[in-house]
């Protein structure tokens, strides 16, 4: 009876759901990992899938899975709001992001799920499945379709400067259109056709490698001024919130990586999260620092387009811009698990692990992102309304609820002080995505545009 299917799901042999729960109307389905109390009646222990990956390795990941495009908006973040109220703000966001992970995963451990989209099913049902299932898919092909953007416009400029081409010679290399759809193909594609996400810690561990390379290089840039600001607010403050809750996105990403981990435990996991959040809490100061006091006010809502603008030709700043690509590049596949997880979970439950599935979910994910790239960058101010519409989901608002109703009355009622601090944290979500998505209107409306969270 035990099966594993689908990067690390396996059915229970012991079923010890809670009576009151929606019950997964086929309840050997190979989507329903449970953990199995052990003989000596000790803490439940997963034993049907064994994890392979190491602490280090998922620290990568997760720390990969983190950084995205969201650290180029960072800075930007920081010169409308003055380094303390950043800073205050980005411990605070760090601080929410730990806690909502901590929510997550005591669900996950209630009901031995290791998955989004089965723990919104044990809640809400059928609702609470395909809600959590359809806001990872719109934040995540969201944040590919921004990192291959990056790979179109930067990609580009690098390349000619370093052949030394001219601007207009017309060669296919130098066109972006071509480049997302090669770095697709010999890059990315490879990848994210992997069967585990633990396969992937070389070249999450390669793209923060690549991060700190573009942080060492923007501190040699930057020097202080007297006019940095400690504290300000002006009109643009307002989108401090969704550039930081975007930037640390992970929580897709979380279960998966705690299924394929060895010896798992909520502790350790609680653990390898904190310390990826804590790795790059600094990393983003330091980023948001060092390019707002090279900058000043002058600093535009994409940190690289600001250095392209003041010296296109400096190596070393094409250097940085290479680094960047490759590491926005590298995160795409890890960012692409939990998608394909959220459509078969959504299309095709039931089913356990299929190659042709898995490479076609793939293929055609990345097909679809690659032709909004190309043909409709436009739209990609469409994921600045679902960024601010998903974040606050993922982050905030479903790990809240899904743990209120997850974990038994009996164990903690609803008057308890964990269930209350997880309802605050509900309607701090709604209330940051009700401000997001004000902003955008109000921006729509006055004909300015802002740059989300490097969408
Ligand atoms: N993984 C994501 O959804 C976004 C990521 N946190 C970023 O900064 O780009």
């Amino acid at each position: 009876m035990n099966r594993c299917s689908l990067q690390g799901h396996c059915q229970l042999n012991v079923d010890w759901r809670p009576s009151n729960r929606f019950d997964d109307p086929d309840s050997t389905l190979a989507e329903n990992i449970e953990f199995l109390p052990n003989g000596e009646g000790k803490k439940p222990r997963f034993t049907d899938f064994e994890g392979k990956t190491s602490f280090g390795m998922s620290v990568f990941n997760l720390g990969n899975a983190i950084m995205g495009s969201g650290i180029l908006g960072l800075a930007y973040a920081m010169a409308n709001t003055g380094i303390l109220l950043f800073l205050f703000l980005l411990t605070a966001v760090a601080g929410l992001s730990c806690y909502s992970i901590h929510l997550l995963l005591k669900s996950s451990g209630v009901v031995g799920i290791r998955s989004y989209e089965q723990l919104g099913f044990r809640a809400f049902g059928m609702t609470g499945k395909m809600a959590a299932g359809i806001a990872i898919t719109l934040q995540n092909i969201g944040a590919m379709s921004s990192y291959l953007y990056i790979v179109k416009s930067e990609f580009p400029l690098v390349l000619q400067a370093f052949l030394k081409a001219d601007t207009n010679s017309g060669e296919w290399y130098l066109n972006g259109n071509y480049l997302v759809v090669l770095v697709s193909l010999s890059v990315i594609l490879p990848l994210a056709l992997m069967k585990q996400l633990g396969y992937l810690g070389y070249a999450s561990g390669f793209s923060l490698s690549c991060m700190v390379f573009f942080l060492s290089v923007i501190y040699k840039k930057f020097q202080i001024l007297t006019l940095a600001h400690m504290f300000t607010v002006n009109t643009h403050t307002a989108y401090t919130i969704p550039i930081l809750a975007f930037a640390f996105v992970c929580h897709p990403e979380v279960l998966p990586i705690y299924t394929e981990l060895r010896n798992p435990t909520q502790r350790k996991m609680q653990h390898i999260s904190n310390i990826s959040i804590l790795i790059m809490y600094t990393m983003y100061f330091l980023a948001a620092l060092f390019g707002y006091l090279t900058f000043y006010t002058n600093v535009e809502a994409e940190l690289l387009h600001t250095y392209s603008r003041i010296d296109p030709y400096d190596t070393l700043i094409l250097c940085v811009r290479l680094a960047v690509l490759t590491a926005v590049t590298l995160t795409v596949p890890i960012v692409l698990f939990p998608v394909r997880r959220a459509i078969q979970e959504m299309i095709f439950p039931n089913k356990t692990f299929n190659w042709i599935r898995h490479v076609a979910i793939a293929v055609v994910l990345l097909t679809l992102i690659n032709m909004l790239v190309i043909f409709a960058p436009n739209i990609l101010g469409i994921f600045g309304i679902i960024g601010a519409t998903s974040a606050p989901c993922l982050i905030f608002i479903f790990p809240a609820v899904f743990y209120i109703r997850i974990v038994p009355k009996d164990k903690e009622p609803m008057r308890s002080t964990p269930k209350i601090f997880a309802a605050c944290f509900a309607g701090l979500g709604v209330l940051f995505m009700i401000m997001s998505l004000s902003f955008i209107i109000i921006d729509w409306t006055t004909g300015s545009s802002s740059t989300l969270g490097g969408h």
